[in-house]
């Protein structure tokens, strides 16, 4: 994770740059403002650094959007991101994963055509890894390469391996896009949503900005070392109202609002206060509830915003926007499992996110380089809505 500071940081000074010339080339003077997608901006600063730490792969995303895999993943996120509406599709793919294959849409349709270029691109980018590896080998060297990629390469052809553990390709490939999806535009999101909460609350912003400006150095941040570097990030990861800014954005607006589990056996999920359950069509069916009966298979909706929101635990503040509450946690809040700070964002327990750590590295250097020298502001023109849970963001 060390390894990744250096490289976070120089991502975050070019789209500090890339925002500065945006804004010189539109001509806008000082204290002017000038209209940007954060939400875009971001997501192409994650790709970046993702394809570089992942893959030792420049997509060159914060430059041009015109890279050809970069365009596949985009497009095919987005489509799967519509797809999340729900519908009768979504519902039966879930139940007979099958489906989409035998009679695919124009959605399915289109995922698959991006698929082909991911499998095209990325398949190429692992031969081309292998071939490093070979001709190092050939001289009697290891390869150096410490992308995840290469690690996963390496540690798939040692020798203590024994054959029917070692993955293929086409699993490899897949692991590609499993942290191309679950670890670029998760916190990309997480990113665009600090800033516009920082928007919507002012004095939070000129607060957060008041600390992060009191640990930039003096000189500019492209000519530092990369032991200066790494100490700059030691700093800013202890800075505590930044602390507070993101883990109450994690709380209040998870990136991924909610997941599915499947229960493997018959269970049973004792309720913290009784319930009155109601059958499909409104009518009471049953009133003073205290246990849900999970037969196996059945699915799980898990609702992670639900968890972090719930007033009963956090107060009667939960829905509100507060990173002061960070300093005095309820003792129910504290009870709470989670892999990060009480709340589900991260999910929980065996299968729960493993890219905590690039995340924070990514949210802290990042906030810390675009607060520190822009005001955000919410558009006048563009309304921003909010799904899920809630729609609005209460005062505190
Ligand atoms: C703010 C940023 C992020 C959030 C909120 C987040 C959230 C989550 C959640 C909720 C899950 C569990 C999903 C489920 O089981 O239904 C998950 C899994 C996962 N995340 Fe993240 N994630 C973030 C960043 C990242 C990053 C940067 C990486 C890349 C290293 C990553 C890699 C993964 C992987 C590989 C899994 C699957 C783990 C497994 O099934 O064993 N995530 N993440």
């Amino acid at each position: 994770m060390r390894a990744l500071v250096p490289l976070v940081f120089k991502k975050a000074t070019e789209l500090r740059d890339r925002w500065n010339s945006i804004m010189r080339e539109a001509n806008v003077k000082p204290g002017e403002g000038h209209l940007i997608n954060v939400c875009s901006w971001a997501s192409r600063a994650t790709f970046d650094v993702m394809g570089s730490a992942g893959f030792d792969y420049e997509f060159n995303a914060i430059q041009n959007e015109d890279n050809e895999l970069l365009k596949a993943y985009t497009e095919m996120f987005e489509v799967a991101i519509s797809r999340q509406s729900g519908g009768w599709r979504t519902t039966l793919a879930l139940y007979i994963p099958l489906w989409d294959k035998l009679f695919p849409d124009n959605t399915s349709r289109f995922v698959a055509k991006c698929q082909k270029v991911i499998q095209r691109v990325a398949g190429k980018l692992i031969q081309e890894k292998k071939r490093k590896m070979a001709d190092a080998e050939e001289k009697g060297e290891t390869y150096q390469g410490k992308d995840l990629l290469s690690l996963l390469l390496k540690s798939n052809s040692s020798v203590d391996l024994p054959p029917e553990q070692r993955i293929s390709d086409e699993d490899i490939l897949h692991m590609i896009n499993t942290f191309m999806f679950a670890g670029t535009d998760t916190t990309s999101l997480a990113m665009t949503w600090t800033l516009y909460l920082l928007a919507k609350f002012p004095v939070v912003q000129d607060r957060l900005r008041t600390e992060l400006r009191s640990v930039l150095p003096s000189t500019s941040l492209e000519s530092l070392t990369q032991d200066e570097i790494q100490s700059l990030y030691a700093t800013i990861a202890d800075l505590p109202y930044l602390d507070n800014v993101i883990r109450e954005t994690l709380r209040l607006i998870p990136p991924v609002h909610s997941s599915i589990r499947v229960a493997t056996k018959d269970d049973v999920v004792p309720a913290s206060s009784p319930f009155k359950r109601k059958s499909a069509d409104g009518t009471m069916v049953e009133e003073d509830v205290k246990q849900i009966l999970v037969p196996k298979g059945t699915f799980i909706h898990v609702p992670i915003e639900g968890f972090n929101h719930d007033k009963g635990l956090w107060g009667e503040d939960a829905w509100n926007f507060n990173p002061d509450r960070w300093d005095d946690l309820p003792e129910a809040v504290k009870a709470l499992p989670g892999l990060y700070s009480h709340i589900l964002t991260f999910s929980a327990g065996p299968r729960a996110c493993i890219g905590l750590r690039m995340s924070t590295i990514e949210l802290k250097s990042f906030l810390f380089t675009l607060v520190a020298n822009f005001k955000f502001t919410d558009s006048e023109t563009h309304k921003i809505g909010k799904a899920n849970v809630m729609e609005e963001f209460y005062e505190d």
